[in-house]
């Protein structure tokens, strides 16, 4: 709860009303209804990146540091849809990139939990020095572009040229351009205010597909050989993504749903933050819970994620990873589970083109209710992505013990030290 305090002093513009509304019509827009237009680029950029970090030794068995390796390909998959060609491949901007990630990371933490919340407008002042400097490095070359793009669709929109026939590339920040212009925000239209806004889209989000994608590897290499996990989802990808035209269409990745459930599963035992819904009281007079118990305003309350998802009234065996578990669900007596059921309600766009992930009361890795993440379905979509194409062009050794999570403030996450060993499979 600190930490998403702490957020408001660190990144004011994050909770602005103009920001979460430019935010919400960029993902729904570049992420939701326009995401087969990036589609090839994120299944290029992953494949890549992947290969290039697990190796394409197929003889011998090579150990790779999860979270770093994972940290890289997810960093290759954001710059390029962020802002594509060539800042995708140049390692020092990369490099700058990484750090800021890493910073912003650290100081919602430090200031989140070792700062007490009277002193963090304060003290939040040391934190914003080194996150100015880490910021400046990015910017120098995203502010250029940022501007740039800004000059171009401005002198196209003096040309009458639609977006459809435009020659400025289509990225988030782009996106964000669009949108802010479609809004008539011309107090905002500076390129400054762009970055920021862009940059918290693309580094705050992203930050959490990182310890999610390497928990969902370390669990399915330590899952149980006995239930064929690795099999059966490599057959599953075998069977549906067969050429580069499943791989270039999202709604390839809706048919994944063993790995879906995988995925599911891991969130569920290692969701990225101990606390869903952090929400403050904001009425005057405050609440009073069933229970009678007074809130006053100002007072912060949250959902213990781990205390639902461990409850065997909502899941039986709630302590063992078990990857099959939401597609047994869904194929149950009548053919729909109360999952299914809850996703048809959430979903307000049927024609989305990627799976709509349900954020139940019972389900938390990605909150619930108004402020549950929007991000979610795309967090899923990059998620099966990475584990589809890791699954079918490599082996993982199985491991005997998975590594207990670690808590990092607010946040959980495997060891840093956890490893998986990797061998790229043999072409025939
Ligand atoms: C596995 C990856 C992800 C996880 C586990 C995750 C989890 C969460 C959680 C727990 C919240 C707070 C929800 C609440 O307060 O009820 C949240 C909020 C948010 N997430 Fe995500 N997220 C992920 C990926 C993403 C991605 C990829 C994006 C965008 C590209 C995104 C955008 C957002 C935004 C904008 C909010 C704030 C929503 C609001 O305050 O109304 N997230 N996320």
């Amino acid at each position: 709860m600190n930490e998403n305090q702490s957020l408001m002093h660190l990144f004011p513009l994050q909770r602005s009303p103009m920001a979460v509304k430019m935010t919400g019509m960029v993902l729904r827009q570049f992420l939701g209804q326009n995401i087969d237009r990036i589609q090839s680029d994120l299944a290029d950029e992953l494949r890549q990146s992947i290969d290039q970090e697990f190796g394409k030794d197929c003889h011998n068995w090579q150990s790779i540091s999860l979270l770093e390796v994972m940290a890289r390909v997810v960093l290759r998959a954001t710059a390029r849809i962020s802002w594509g060609f060539p800042l995708c491949r140049d390692e020092p901007f990369l490099h700058s990139l990484g750090r800021l990630m890493l910073f912003q990371g650290g100081a919602m933490v430090v200031c989140g939990q070792l700062i007490p919340w009277f002193l963090q407008p304060l003290l939040s002042i040391f934190l914003k020095v080194p996150l100015y400097f880490a910021r400046k490095k990015v910017w120098a070359t995203t502010t250029t572009l940022t501007k740039e793009w800004l000059a171009q669709i401005e002198q196209e929109e003096r040309e009458h040229i639609s977006e459809k026939d435009s020659r400025v590339p289509h990225n988030v920040v782009t996106s964000f351009i669009r949108v802010s212009r479609s809004l008539r925000l011309s107090q905002n239209l500076d390129e400054e205010y762009l970055s920021t806004i862009s940059n918290l889209f693309v580094l705050l989000p992203f930050m959490t597909t990182i310890p999610s994608s390497s928990a969902a590897l370390l669990d399915i290499a330590s899952s149980p050989p006995e239930i064929g996990l690795h099999q059966q989802l490599r057959q599953e990808v075998a069977n549906i993504l067969t050429s580069e035209k499943e791989w270039s269409d999202p709604t390839s990745f809706k048919k994944l749903r063993y790995t879906e459930s995988a995925i599911r599963e891991t969130l569920r035992l290692s969701p990225a933050t101990l606390h869903a819904s952090n929400r403050e009281v904001i009425h005057p007079s405050g609440i009073t819970l069933p229970s009678g118990q007074h809130l006053p305003r100002g007072t912060w309350v949250a959902a213990s994620t781990l205390d639902i998802h461990n409850d065997e009234k909502f899941y039986p065996e709630a302590q063992s990873y078990k990857p099959y578990r939401f597609v047994e669900e869904q194929t149950n007596e009548n053919g729909t589970s109360v999952i299914e059921r809850e996703i048809t309600q959430d979903t307000s766009e049927s024609q989305q083109k990627i799976h709509m992930v349900a954020a139940t009361s019972t389900y938390l890795p990605f909150g619930s209710g108004r402020h549950a993440c929007p991000g979610r379905h795309f967090a899923v979509h990059l998620l099966k992505m990475i584990i589809a194409y890791i699954v079918q062009n490599y082996d993982l050794e199985h491991l005997d013990e998975r590594p207990e999570n670690l808590n990092w403030g607010e946040h959980i996450l495997v060891p840093p030290s956890a490893t998986i060993r990797v061998r790229r499979r043999m072409v025939s």
